[in-house]
């Protein structure tokens, strides 16, 4: 409690408090440890420097099914009791992978929920995903931010959990949805902290059965057989090149393959990838655009370079988190500058 009461006198002086959150901050720290952020800065009121402890336990008892409409519908009706039924709406949803932390942090006007609060969501393991809902403005659009991902590899591919939040945003109204990740450069015209805009993928987990969509579907949500024939948005990613364009970026545009993870691929994998047309790869997105297209939401997709992925064994280096997340931190920033001033141009 006497790490409550003085954020409570810290924030108060600034006016941008919650007793809510402050109640939520005490109990936190009652059962586990992890380092806090306050930002007193004018848009954003509060940000959470990690907020995924593994040992982290939801708050709520409710078991959720994610594939069951009214199921999620429950899910929708618990945030817009906690942060308010104006707040808890968006036109533009986005996941923010390891290359797109910051973007969590640049919301206007931010609400935060933690994904701890919301039922039948799991808690995020992997570092560099804090693990939160940020509702707010950005580029003068309403947005929701997830700032933390769901990889299958953490959840025993269970695809259709690991999807949950993109249903979440549908049902919160968004019509457009910006994903993205950290990836290894297959295409050699790619390097370090580069930013690939995706113009297809391959699927690789739902190849082999592990779609979110296997299993009973409720048509409330869409088609039971899905055609991902444009899974990203023509226009959104013409939009970006143009954009790009004015900033004087280099962007290219390619083909993200998803593996299951989350070991690194072998050389003769990245090869394999490269012959069938991949031009980056990593271990997330694909799920989610396929569920996000389900539901008639338009994508925009792109990949953080975080690595260069090893196509010969005699000449292969260690790829490691470490690396991703160095590149992710030292990119992300202008990476997510750029996706603030595409959202700027979007017409609605
Ligand atoms: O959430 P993303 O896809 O950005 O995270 C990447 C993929 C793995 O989870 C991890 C590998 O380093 O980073
Ligand atoms: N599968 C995979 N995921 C990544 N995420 C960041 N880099 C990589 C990579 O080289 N392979």
């Amino acid at each position: 409690m006497g790490l409550a009461s003085t954020l409570f006198r810290r924030t108060s002086s600034t006016g941008h408090y919650d007793s809510t959150w402050i109640q939520y901050f005490a109990d936190e720290k009652k059962n586990h440890s992890f380092t806090m952020l306050l930002n007193f800065n004018k848009s954003t009121t509060m940000t959470f420097e990690n907020n995924n402890s593994p040992t982290q336990a939801a708050q709520h008892n409710q078991k959720i099914d994610p594939r069951n409409y009214d199921d999620l519908l429950s899910v929708v009706a618990s945030i817009r009791e906690q942060v308010g039924s104006e707040i808890a709406q968006a036109d533009i949803g986005i996941i923010c992978g390891s290359g797109l932390g910051p973007i969590g942090d640049t919301v206007e006007n931010a609400t935060i929920l933690p994904f701890s609060k919301i039922p039948g969501f799991p808690a995020t393991h992997v570092v560099g995903h804090k693990g939160n809902l940020v509702f707010g403005t950005l580029g003068g659009k309403k947005v929701v931010c997830l700032q933390g991902r769901f990889h299958p590899y953490e959840h025993n591919m269970d695809l259709a959990l690991c999807t949950l939040p993109v249903r979440v945003m549908h049902l919160l109204g968004i019509k457009i949805m910006i994903v993205s990740n950290a990836a290894g450069g297959i295409n050699t015209v790619l390097h370090h902290g580069d930013l690939m805009l995706i113009k297809d993928h391959i699927f690789l987990p739902a190849l082999a059965g592990f779609s979110p969509l296997v299993g009973c579907n409720d048509p409330r949500f869409g088609a039971r057989f899905v055609s991902v024939h444009d899974a990203y948005d023509k226009q959104l990613r013409q939009l970006s090149i143009d954009v790009g364009r004015k900033r004087g970026m280099t962007l290219y545009e390619g083909v993200y393959v998803m593996s299951g993870g989350p070991q690194y691929e072998s050389p003769a994998e990245v090869s394999l990838f490269k012959t069938v047309g991949a031009d980056a790869l990593g271990m997330s997105t694909c799920h989610e655009v396929t569920v996000a297209r389900q539901c008639g939401i338009k994508v925009l997709g792109f990949s953080l370079i975080t690595n260069i992925a090893n196509l010969d064994a005699d000449q292969s280096v260690e790829v490691s988190h470490e690396e991703v997340l160095d590149i992710a931190k030292q990119a992300g920033e202008r990476a997510s500058l750029f996706v603030a001033d595409i959202i700027t141009e979007i017409s609605l």
